[in-house]
C-alpha cells in the first residue's frame, strides 16, 4: 500500500467527525467507477436497444425517478406506463436494462424460451434457495422433487385436509353472521390457507389459536412489501444498505419469525421420524401411513444427496408455503369480494354449489362440474392477477413478434396485467365479467391469460391452487349471502409480491339456511 493510501485511510480513521464526508464521496466514486466500466461493457445491447422505446432517464437512477410514490402510486404508475406503449419498450432500473413487454404473443415466446427467473437479489431473503430463486441444474433437480409432491395420487388426500380447514373456516365465521358487523375477510381466509397449506406439504398442524397464523401472515406481507419497494427504492438496492435499514427499523425480525416457523416445521418432522422411517417405502410415509408430503420427498432427498443440505430442505418448505398460501389467500379474498359486489354472479355460483355438492359432503371430482364458480375465479385472476409482472434474464438474443431482438442478458419483465386487460381478448376488459371466460371463448382467452406464468417455470402449484379456492368457496358460499358496501372503484392494487387490495376485503355476511328456512315457512 503507497504512504499516500496509508495516510487517507489513516485519516479516515483517526478523525471520526470529518470522515462521513469523505466516506460519502469515496463512495459515490467507487459507484459511478462501477457504473462506467459496466456501460463499455455493454455497448452491443445498448446499441442493440436503440430500436426499442425508451423511457426517459437521469444519470445514475435511470428510469426509477418515474416511479416514486407509496406501493399502491409506483403501481399504478407502473401500469399507466405500460398503457402508453404499445409494443415492447426499455427502461432503466439503475445501471440495469430493462426490457417491458405486454403483447400476449411476445409474452408467450419469452416464457417458453428463458427459465431464468431473475429477481436481482430482492426476495432471495424471504426464499433462500427454494424453486422460485433456483436456476439451470439445482432448479431442474428442486423442480423434480416438488412436481411429484403435486402428482395426482396425492390430490385425495390434500381434498381432505382442505375440506376440514374449510368446514372449520366456515364455522369460524358463524359469530359474525347476520350482526351488520363489516369485517375484513383475509385473515380468515388467511389462517385457514395458512394451515391448510402447511399441514399438506410438511404434515405440521398449527396452532388453533389466531396469534400464530395472524403473526406469521403480518411477517410475510410486510417482508414481500419491503423487499417489492426495493426495486424503486436505490438506496436499498444494494444488500449492505438493506440489511442495515433492517437493523435500523428492527425489521429483521420479521424475517426471524418465518425461519422459526420453517425450522418449527422441520424439527418436528425429524422429532416424529424414528430412524429410517421417513424413506422405507417409495411413496409412503410409514408414520401417517399416508402418502408422502413434499417434506418427505425433502429429507429423502437430503439422505441420498450430500449436496442437498437441511438448510435446502428448510428453504424449499418456506419458499413453497408462503408462494402458495399468499398467492391463494389474495385470490379467495378478491374472488368473494367481487362476488359481494355482483349479487347476480353469487347467486349464480349459489345455485350451481347446491346442484352439485348439495348440504353435505362432495366429492373431488364435483369440483371440475362448478364451471361457473370457476369462470368466476379466472375472471378475478385476469382482473387482479396475483403477479402483476414477472421476471427472466435470457443468456441469448431474443426475436419479438415486430422482429426487435431483446439482446442476450437483458432482464425482461412482462406484464401479466396489462396482457390481461387486452380489450382485444378481453372485450369489456376495465370491469369483472365473468363472461369473459365462458367455453366458446376459450381459443380467444387463453391467448393472453397467464395468471400462473407458462412454459417450463409454469407454477407448480396451480391446480392445488385451484382446488383449494373451489373448496373454501363451496363451504363459504353455500352457507353465507355476502354483501359490501365497498365498490370498484374503491379498489386500489398495490404491489408486494403478490397483489393485494390496499384497503383490504370488508364484507358483512348473512345467513342462507335461516333466510331459506323463513321463506319456505311463509
Ligand atoms: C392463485 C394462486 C397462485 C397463483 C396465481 C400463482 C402464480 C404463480 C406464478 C405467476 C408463478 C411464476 C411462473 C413463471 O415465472 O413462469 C408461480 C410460481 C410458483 N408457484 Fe405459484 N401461484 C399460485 C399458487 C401456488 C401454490 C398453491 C403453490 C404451492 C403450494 C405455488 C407454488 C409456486 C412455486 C414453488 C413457484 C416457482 C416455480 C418455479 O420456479 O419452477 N403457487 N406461481
Amino acid at each position: 500500500m503507497t504512504t499516500s493510501t496509508t495516510n487517507i485511510l489513516m485519516h479516515l480513521c483517526w478523525t471520526p467527525g470529518r470522515n462521513l464526508t469523505s466516506i460519502f464521496i469515496l463512495l459515490i466514486g467507487i459507484t459511478l467507477y462501477f457504473i462506467f466500466k459496466r456501460r463499455r461493457k455493454m455497448r452491443r445491447t445498448v446499441a442493440m436497444l436503440k430500436s426499442f422505446d425508451q423511457l426517459p432517464t437521469i444519470p445514475i437512477l435511470g428510469s426509477i425517478h418515474l416511479f416514486v410514490g407509496s406501493l399502491r402510486e409506483r403501481l399504478e404508475k407502473m401500469i399507466n406506463v405500460t398503457n402508453t406503449y404499445d409494443s415492447a419498450f426499455v427502461l432503466w432500473l439503475l445501471n440495469t436494462p430493462v426490457v417491458c413487454i405486454g403483447k400476449h404473443e411476445d409474452i408467450r415466446t419469452v416464457f417458453e424460451k428463458c427459465h431464468h427467473v431473475e429477481y436481482l437479489n430482492v426476495f432471495h431473503k424471504v426464499f433462500g434457495d427454494s424453486l422460485s430463486m433456483l436456476q439451470d441444474e439445482k432448479w431442474r433437480k428442486s423442480r423434480q422433487t416438488t412436481t411429484y409432491a403435486f402428482s395426482p395420487n396425492k390430490f385425495h388426500q390434500y381434498f381432505a385436509t382442505l375440506n376440514e380447514y374449510s368446514a372449520i373456516l366456515a364455522n369460524d365465521l358463524e359469530p359474525l353472521c347476520d350482526t351488520e358487523q363489516v369485517f375484513n375477510m383475509k385473515s380468515y381466509i388467511s389462517k385457514s390457507n395458512l394451515s391448510s397449506i402447511t399441514m399438506n406439504m410438511s404434515g405440521y398442524k398449527m396452532s388453533s389459536s389466531k396469534h400464530e397464523c395472524t403473526e406469521l401472515d403480518n411477517a410475510i406481507s410486510e417482508t414481500l412489501r419491503m423487499e417489492s419497494s426495493r426495486y424503486t427504492m436505490p438506496i436499498l438496492f444494494p444488500h449492505i444498505m438493506y440489511e442495515t435499514y433492517l437493523s435500523l427499523f428492527r425489521k429483521n425480525r420479521l424475517y426471524g419469525v418465518m425461519q422459526n416457523f420453517a425450522e418449527k416445521i422441520v424439527q418436528e418432522k425429524l422429532a416424529n421420524s424414528t430412524k429410517g422411517h421417513l424413506h422405507n417405502k417409495p411413496d409412503q410415509d410409514t408414520i401417517t401411513a399416508r402418502p408422502k408430503l413434499l417434506i418427505d420427498l425433502l429429507f429423502k432427498r437430503h439422505n441420498a444427496d450430500a449436496e442437498f443440505t437441511k438448510k435446502h430442505v428448510l428453504d424449499e418448505v418456506k419458499g413453497v408455503i408462503i408462494a402458495g398460501f399468499m398467492s391463494t389467500s389474495e385470490t379467495i379474498s378478491f374472488v368473494l369480494l367481487m362476488l359481494a359486489m355482483h349479487h347476480e354472479a353469487q347467486e349464480e355460483v349459489y345455485k350451481e354449489i347446491r346442484a352439485i355438492c348439495g348440504d353435505e359432503t362432495f366429492q373431488m371430482e364435483d369440483l371440475k362440474e362448478l364451471v361457473y364458480m370457476e369462470q368466476c375465479i379466472n375472471e378475478t385472476l385476469r382482473k387482479f392477477p396475483p403477479a402483476v409482472v414477472d421476471f427472466r434474464r435470457h443468456d441469448e438474443d431474443i426475436m419479438l413478434k415486430n422482429g426487435k431482438v431483446i439482446p442476450a442478458g437483458c432482464l425482461i419483465i412482462f406484464s401479466l396485467y396489462k396482457s390481461h386487460h387486452n380489450k382485444e381478448f378481453f372485450p369489456n376488459a376495465d370491469n369483472w365479467d365473468p363472461r369473459h371466460f365462458d367455453r366458446e371463448r376459450i381459443t380467444q382467452w387463453r391467448q393472453s391469460f397467464f395468471p400462473f406464468g407458462s412454459g417450463p417455470r409454469l407454477c407448480v402449484g396451480s391446480k392445488y391452487a385451484m382446488m383449494s379456492i373451489k373448496i373454501q368457496l363451496v363451504h363459504l358460499l353455500r352457507r353465507y349471502r355476502l354483501t359490501t358496501e365497498m365498490k370498484m372503484r374503491d379498489i386500489h392494487i398495490v404491489f408486494g409480491m403478490v397483489t393485494q387490495n390496499d384497503s383490504g376485503y370488508r364484507l358483512k355476511l348473512h345467513s342462507r339456511v335461516k333466510n331459506e328456512r323463513s321463506d319456505m315457512s311463509a
